[in-house]
């Protein structure tokens, strides 16, 4: 049976060390900020920016929760976008998804000082992060704190096969960049894939990101592999689930993350600490 990779606790733990480092710089007089932009009613966007907000204030990061409504117009969120990259007190801005269609994502996330880039969706970002430059520069927080769960249960990441389902920018893309900086072997699928358990079969390292619920069951998986499932489906009973039949999958792996309880957690822990990380790097270069 497979150890279970408590997301929970380990994103206490990182976020114990950024409240450490919040009080640190609150010494030198200054306090993270971060500015988060919510758009329309999306039930879900909702939540999750509120729990944002509450984590951010319960650690000492100003928090600003900026909300519109569905029909603000592209050129006022480019003017408080702006207004937030001129100021000082905020560090961080994020664009909340999914974005209602008539705006320009695309406008709007390049419209972001990539300074301040809290998500790590920026071009430049990305750029870096696919160069593997050696600067600092921010990552997109999903597969940030995968990347700390893995190093947190000591999955050996060299040389190892991983697979990636989800080709996105929020999950798939910066994932599989950053597993391959780390010299795994990565190989992307996505819903066109053909004989996606031919790929899954040889893959030391499964992280499901694809939408789809409960896309991967125990005969398609390697015996003693990690898989990470980013997947989140609500059922009609109001319980979470993943892209991963977690009933089936954990006899056959090593260690696989719980939904909820295992990414989701990380996702808002890496945000904070990312928030902070700008905010130093801000002051140090
Ligand atoms: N610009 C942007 N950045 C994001 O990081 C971003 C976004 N847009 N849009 C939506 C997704 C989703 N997301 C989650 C964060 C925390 C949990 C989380 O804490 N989940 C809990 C369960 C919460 C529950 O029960 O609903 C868990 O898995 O244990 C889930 C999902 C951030 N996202």
């Amino acid at each position: 049976m497979a150890t279970l990779i408590d997301g929970r606790t380990v994103a206490k733990e990182v976020n114990k060390n950024t409240a450490e480092r919040v009080k640190r710089l609150a010494n030198e007089g200054i306090v993270p900020g971060l500015a988060v932009i919510l758009v329309g009613d999306d039930p879900a966007s909702k939540i999750y920016t509120r729990m944002k907000d509450k984590k951010a204030k319960k650690l000492g990061i100003h928090s600003v929760l900026s909300t519109y409504p569905e029909d603000i117009r592209q050129d006022e969120l480019l003017h408080d976008i702006r207004r937030f990259n001129a100021d000082e007190n905020i560090n961080g801005i994020l664009i909340q998804e999914p974005l209602p269609k008539h705006l320009d994502g695309d406008k709007l996330l390049n419209a972001i000082d990539p300074g301040k880039d809290v998500d790590g969706f920026h071009p430049f970002n990305v750029g870096c992060l696919y160069n593997n430059v050696n600067v600092n520069y921010p990552v997109s927080c999903t597969p940030r704190g995968i990347m700390t769960l893995l190093k947190h249960y000591r999955v050996k990441l060299d040389g190892a096969r991983a697979l990636v389902i989800g080709r996105s920018i929020l999950v798939g893309k910066p994932m599989a960049a950053l597993l391959e900086n780390a010299n795994a072997t990565v190989t992307v699928a996505n819903s066109h894939t053909q004989n996606l358990t031919e790929l899954t079969k040889q893959a030391d390292i499964l992280i499901v990101a694809a939408g789809v619920k409960h896309l991967i069951t125990g005969e398609m998986v390697k015996q003693g592999a990690v898989v990470i499932d980013v997947g989140m489906h609500r059922l009609a009973d109001k319980t979470l689930t993943g892209d991963v039949d977690f009933d089936s999958v954990a006899p056959v792996a090593k260690m696989i993350t719980p939904v909820p309880g295992g990414v989701g957690p990380m996702t808002i822990a890496s945000l904070m600490e990312q928030t902070v990380d700008l905010t130093e790097w801000s002051h140090n270069g």
